[in-house]
């Protein structure tokens, strides 16, 4: 299993991370030790989106971690980067074709094991279970337990993503659950400087003793 797929996963955010903030704050937490990248803007500015993910792509290429495009498999191919994919944004198999063996495909599973071996079998690279706590960033997801990580542990051999509402906190619990990564937006974006956002992302990454 690529040690990549292990520790910090950031999640931008556009509303956080507007007026500027969106490169030094992504970099703050790339410097801080997060090892994946999510784009996630939902706005339809594709010529902004393809900017910002270009400097992203950067960004990640001088800090060694992956950059991963939400929703929008096209601009990932565009761009040669990975991709997440939720239950209503397309094929995660076409995905596949379209990306290639080697690309990082994330599959949101919710709170669901059925929908885990779906994706299993359709060619993800993560399963993404949550939200576990409650999240500011998207409330109405639908809510997991701890447990859900156990039992995923033991049914798929692929790492496992938790998201949502996860603090410093609360972070332990769920990687002593069997989380491999924790994917992350207000509390590190939410952050009141660079700098306090890089201090969040590394007391995150030291949760992971090999990371
Ligand atoms: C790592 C990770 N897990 C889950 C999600 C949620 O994806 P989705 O259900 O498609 O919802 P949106 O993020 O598109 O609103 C995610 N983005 N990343
Ligand atoms: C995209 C998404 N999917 C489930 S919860 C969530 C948001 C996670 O953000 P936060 O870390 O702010 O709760
Ligand atoms: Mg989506």
């Amino acid at each position: 299993m690529s040690s990549k797929l292990r520790g910090l996963y950031a999640i931008t955010d556009s509303h956080l991370l507007a007026d500027g903030k969106l490169l030094p704050y992504v970099e703050a937490a790339l410097k801080g030790g997060a090892r994946l990248l999510q784009y996630r803007d939902k706005s339809a500015d594709q010529a902004r989106r393809l900017r910002e993910a270009e400097a992203l792509r950067e960004l990640c290429r001088q800090y060694g971690a992956d950059l991963i495009i939400n929703d929008d498999a096209e601009l990932a191919a565009r761009l040669g980067v990975g991709v997440h994919l939720g239950q209503s944004d397309g094929s995660l198999a076409a995905a596949r074709a379209l990306l290639g063996p080697k690309a990082i495909i994330g599959a949101t599973c919710h709170a669901q094991l059925e929908l885990a071996a779906t994706a299993n079998r359709e060619g993800a690279s993560y399963l993404a279970f949550g939200r576990f706590f409650n999240s500011q960033t998207k409330p109405g997801a639908p809510a997991a337990s701890a447990e859900l990580l156990n039992q995923a542990r033991a049914h798929f051999n692929l790492p496992l993503v938790a998201i949502g509402g996860i603090d410093l906190d609360n972070a332990g619990q769920l990687i002593r659950a069997g989380a491999d990564l924790l994917a992350v937006v207000h509390t590190l974006f939410s952050a009141p400087s660079a700098a306090e956002v890089e201090r969040r992302a590394r007391a995150f990454s030291v949760l992971f003793p090999s990371s």
